[in-house]
């Protein structure tokens, strides 16, 4: 079951033309794939494309109404590989994944699919995860674009253009024999808005009738000598052909006025950050109507020499607004300028960042500093003499006055235990080189845990400990990696390399049940069943028809004296090759998504219901806070007592406690201390709780009568 259910939004998927679509980025995006004739549809799920992967997946009847397929991808490159559809079929295809990661993974399936050339449009959603909320190595998807000869779009952030760049990409696509990327980042996917619809179009070819009449062209398939006139012929037709299009169909969009001294030029993706920073400094009003010239590129490759020329015309300056680095398109409108013999200035990282994302602040002071040095008359004289000094930004250091807040596990995590567990066998045999990987385990680098010393790439913690496998070694290295790397292609990347090399690591599988970081997917190993997937399939199954001998199943990760006897045992046993631990217990909001609606009811329907919730005794807690050193639950807190001889302030857990009992057992593993107590909630309690419950209390209430009439007392002065 997926974070977010899009089962009542995606019935906005069946409007009909002139009707008004009103919603989110990622559903317009697939509405407009079914108003384009859609055949298939595929990807793999990641920041800031999960949620698109979601409404495809609750869309799946009303894509199976039109004779849509949709696949739930095992990875990028198997996504993109499906638009090999595409290749001999005029039939429309669609992937959407993760960039720059999922396009690295997906790079193998892409140069080939870029190679041969495709017949029906094939569109490429890339979500960009790139700035402050990214999770990943900031890197461009535009370099992919420019090697493999893929065309890209970057659409302004608004639906109706996202939606125009979706009709765009398939036409592109279609008269240039290209696949295309279609990028999408963050804010773009989640921007709310409106467009008008159109009627969903069955695909005139579906993927069943193309496997009635099976094509085949050996032209398109990558072998010399057809690989080689592939080059040839993405210079000499394609790129040209692509060209054209864009411009004839004026992909590329220019505001503001004609005549002006200078200019911006900017990736569509940028333009409402631009706008932005035009009002800001009062030269763009609440609609974002300026006249400032601007020249906005809805496509970011191809560049079109002679539209950018054309808009250099006259101009004294012009800014370059690209996000991130290397900046190609800058240099590539420098190479133009130059070869042209011109003197129009070009400038773009002078004034904005060479690296990091642009957000509102970084986009005024970039465009205010090159207008004020390129055109100061623009400017309103508060803009140009404000009165205040320096940048006229007065908010805090943050830095100096807010506390860092690591991203951590959630509370009650089944993880959580597995790393306490680590760290309590690595007090006893001493540390270890341990290698992480992609996923919410990731969190274990972080504090309290500070477990890890690598993470390389989607199911590759094991692969990136394989060096470390040496006749010499006293100690083994330890590597995770979660179910999701490992269903994604660590099984034969890790699993099946550490067999084939005798890797006598120790290898630990985390298994939630999800593909749990990308927002709670199913994947093959999923406990729950899926309609339209099959699930259920273990992985110690599949670890064992690898070859693995040694391989240990712990199916609840709160045990942690179980996990860290099963750790030690793995890292001193005599066997040789890899030693695998499956560790499974449910993503914890997975399960309080599945269950607290269902608890909720049954509490409101009078039922009895007992939930269990973890104390701690503050009479008893010495306020040393071991137990947070070995948890780091976010419910696990401090308090200050009112009590002048207690000067430490004790543990304390708050209301969010999901009663997980982690907390409990690492103070019992670790032997830390005895003041954690659980306490069962009885929601709609029956006679029986109720005449325990006043049998308890009259118990206690004579016992501390007792105490309290045996207390030395002192008599009022
Ligand atoms: O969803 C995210 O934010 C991820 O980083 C997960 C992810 C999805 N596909 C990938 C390919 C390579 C590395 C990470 C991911």
């Amino acid at each position: 079951m997926a974070e977010r259910s899009f089962a009542k939004e995606v019935e906005k998927l069946r409007l009909g033309a002139g009707e008004e679509f009103a919603g989110e980025g990622i559903l317009a995006i697939t509405k407009a794939l079914l108003q384009c004739g859609v055949g298939y549809v595929g990807g793999y799920q990641g920041a800031p494309i999960s949620h698109l992967m979601d409404v495809l997946a609750d869309a799946q009847d009303i894509l199976g109404e039109l004779g849509v397929h949709f696949e739930a991808s095992a990875s990028e490159a198997t996504a993109t590989a499906m638009l090999a559809a595409s290749v001999h079929y005029p039939i429309r295809g669609a992937a959407t994944f993760k960039s720059t990661v999922g396009t690295n993974v997906a790079s193998d399936a892409l140069a080939n699919l870029a190679s041969g050339g495709v017949t029906g449009g094939a569109l490429i959603i890339v979500g960009e995860d790139y700035g402050e909320g990214s999770s990943i190595m900031q890197e461009r998807s535009h370099a992919f674009a420019m090697k493999s000869q893929v065309w890209l779009l970057d659409p302004r952030p608004n639906l109706p253009s996202i939606v125009k760049a979706v009709e765009d990409g398939f036409e592109l696509s279609e008269a240039s024999n290209t696949p295309v990327m279609l990028q999408v980042r963050i804010r773009c996917c989640h921007v709310h808005g409106h467009f008008i619809a159109k009627d969903n179009k069955r695909p005139p070819m579906s993927v069943a009738d193309a496997l009635e009449a099976p094509r085949r062209d050996t032209g398109r398939i990558v072998l010399p000598p057809a690989s080689f006139l592939h080059e040839k012929e993405k210079v000499q037709k394609r790129w040209p052909a692509a060209v054209d299009f864009i411009k004839s169909r004026k992909i590329n969009e220019f505001f503001g006025s004609d005549h002006g001294s200078v200019g911006i030029v900017m990736q569509g993706g940028m333009y409402n950050a631009v706008i932005r920073a035009l009002q800001r400094l009062g030269l763009a009003d609440t609609y974002g109507v300026t006249d400032v010239p601007l020249y906005v590129l809805n496509a970011v490759y191809p560049l079109v020499d002679d539209e950018f020329l054309s808009f250099c015309e006259g101009k004294d300056a012009v800014l370059v607004v690209e996000e991130g680095q290397p900046n190609y398109i800058e240099q590539a409108f420098a190479a133009m300028l130059h070869k042209a013999g011109r003197g129009t200035k070009l400038v773009g990282k002078e004034h904005l960042p060479m690296a990091g994302e642009y957000t509102g602040q970084v986009m005024l002071d970039g465009i205010g500093s090159f207008l004020r040095a390129e055109a100061p008359h623009l400017l309103p004289g508060e803009v140009r003499a404000p009165n205040k000094s320096g940048e006229g930004v007065d908010t805090a250091d943050l830095i100096n006055v807010v506390p860092g807040r690591p991203p951590g596990f959630c509370i009650g995590c089944p993880e959580r235990p597995i790393f306490a567990a680590t760290k309590l066998v690595e007090q006893e045999l001493g540390k270890h080189h341990i290698a992480s990987d992609i996923g919410c385990h990731l969190f274990s680098i972080m504090p309290p845990f500070e477990l890890g010393a690598t993470t390389m790439g989607y199911g590759l913690g094991p692969a990136s400990a394989s060096a470390f496998n040496s006749p010499d070694a006293k100690r083994r290295s330890i590597s995770f990696v979660g179910d999701g790397g490992f269903w994604h292609n660590g099984l034969t990347s890790s699993i099946g390399n550490a067999v084939f090399n005798k890797n006598d690591g120790v290898i630990v599988i985390v298994d939630n049940f999800y593909s749990a970081a990308t927002g709670g997917q199913d994947i093959l190993s999923s406990r729950a069943g899926n309609k339209t997937k099959s699930t259920k399939h273990p992985i110690t199954e599949a670890v064992k028809g690898m070859g693995v001998k040694w391989l240990r199943h712990i199916d609840r990760t709160y045990d942690v004296g179980k996990m860290q006897a099963t750790l030690r045992e793995a890292l001193t046993t005599d066997e040789k090759g890899p030693k695998v631990i499956v560790a499974s217990s449910e993503c914890m909001l997975n399960r309080q998504r599945r269950e607290k609606p269902l608890v909720d009811k049954a509490i409101k329907g009078g039922e009895r219901i007992v939930k269990p919730k973890f104390g701690v005794d503050e009479d008893i807690c010495t306020g040393d806070h071991a137990c947070m050193r070995l948890s780091g639950c976010p419910s696990l807190s401090v308090k200050s007592l009112d009590d002048p001889l207690r000067d430490d302030p004790v543990a304390h857990i708050d209301q969010n406690c999901v009663g997980c009992g982690n907390c409990g057992e690492v103070a019992d593993a670790a032997v830390l201390c005895p003041s954690f107590y659980r306490a069962d909630v009885v929601h709609n309690p029956s006679r029986w709780d109720r005449f325990l419950e006043s049998a308890r209390r009259s118990t206690i209430g004579i016992l501390q009568r007792r105490r309290e009439s045996r207390r030395l007392t002192f008599a009022d002065a």
